[in-house]
């Protein structure tokens, strides 16, 4: 089976909100999946909810066809790593920062180092090492964010708007290192955004989620060129509204 990880019937209420209903949605193998809606559509509770990290309220997650009981979900948890926009860090240098969560999983010290000096470097953060985690700037937080999860060598990356409190310069950047990693690591990967741009760089398959309903799924290019409901073509049309604009100034 190619699926990595998969939701089924998975519905998320909030008194008597529903807050998401997605039927079905599944990675394969490598795959880089995006999901892209408006603020409130329910693109971070489905990432919590698919990244073991919130119980919805009805449905299950399967991680290589294997149903994920309450039982199992911290050791699956650990298959994983997820980037969230704003990064959470431990009181630690950034370098512990990174071996704490190898060691946790089992690697020796050595190799937890040598692991996260790698990252560092490939992120371009290697002169950060042994600075305060919890001092660094959003941009410098959010690329030893990244070396953290590589690091890790996660089988699925979930990555929450990893990029939208960045500067354009930083952005471009880090866009082009992590886009880099994604290629040569080939690691399954749920990524979040409100940035069609950030879509069409990146995904193989999008999922267009709008009152925590799913509206249309398929290739960045298929939505782009035949987007199915109105309200997606009113989102389309403001993202090239605001790009026309961004070109306009430069
Ligand atoms: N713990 C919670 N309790 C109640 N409502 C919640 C909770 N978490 C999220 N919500 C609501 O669920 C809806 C979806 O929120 P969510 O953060 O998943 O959306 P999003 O698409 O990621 O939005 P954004 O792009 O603004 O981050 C919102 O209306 C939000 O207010």
């Amino acid at each position: 089976m190619n699926t990595v990880i998969e939701g089924k019937d998975i519905n998320v209420k909030s008194r008597e909100r529903v807050l998401l209903d997605v039927k079905r949605i599944g990675l394969n193998k490598g795959e880089i999946f995006a999901v892209i809606g408006p603020n409130g559509a329910g693109k971070s509770t489905l990432l919590r909810v698919m990244a073991l990290l919130q119980v919805p309220q009805r449905g299950e997650i399967y991680f290589k066809g294997e149903k994920v009981a309450r039982k199992d979900r911290v050791r699956i948890r650990r298959k994983m790593a997820v980037v969230f926009q704003e990064p959470l860090f431990l009181n630690a240098t950034v370098l512990e920062n990174i071996t704490l969560g190898l060691k946790i999983r089992g690697v020796n010290q050595r190799v937890a180092m040598e692991k996260a000096e790698y990252w560092l470097e490939r992120f371009k953060a290697e002169k950060l090492s042994n600075r305060w985690a919890r001092s660094l700037s959003g941009g410098e937080a959010q690329r030893v964010s990244l070396a953290r999860a590589f690091a890790l060598e996660p089988e699925v990356l979930f990555l929450d708007e990893p990029f939208s409190n960045l500067d354009v310069f930083i952005r471009e950047s880090l866009i082009a290192d992590f886009f880099e990693a994604l290629k040569t690591t080939g690691i399954t990967t749920l990524f979040i955004t409100h940035d069609l741009e950030e879509v069409l760089l990146f995904a193989n398959r999008v999922m267009v989620l709008m009152g925590g309903k799913v509206v249309q799924e398929g290739t960045p290019l298929e939505l782009v060129e035949n987007p199915l409901t109105d309200e997606l073509k009113r989102f389309i049309q403001a993202w090239e509204r605001s790009k026309a604009k961004m070109l306009h100034l430069l």
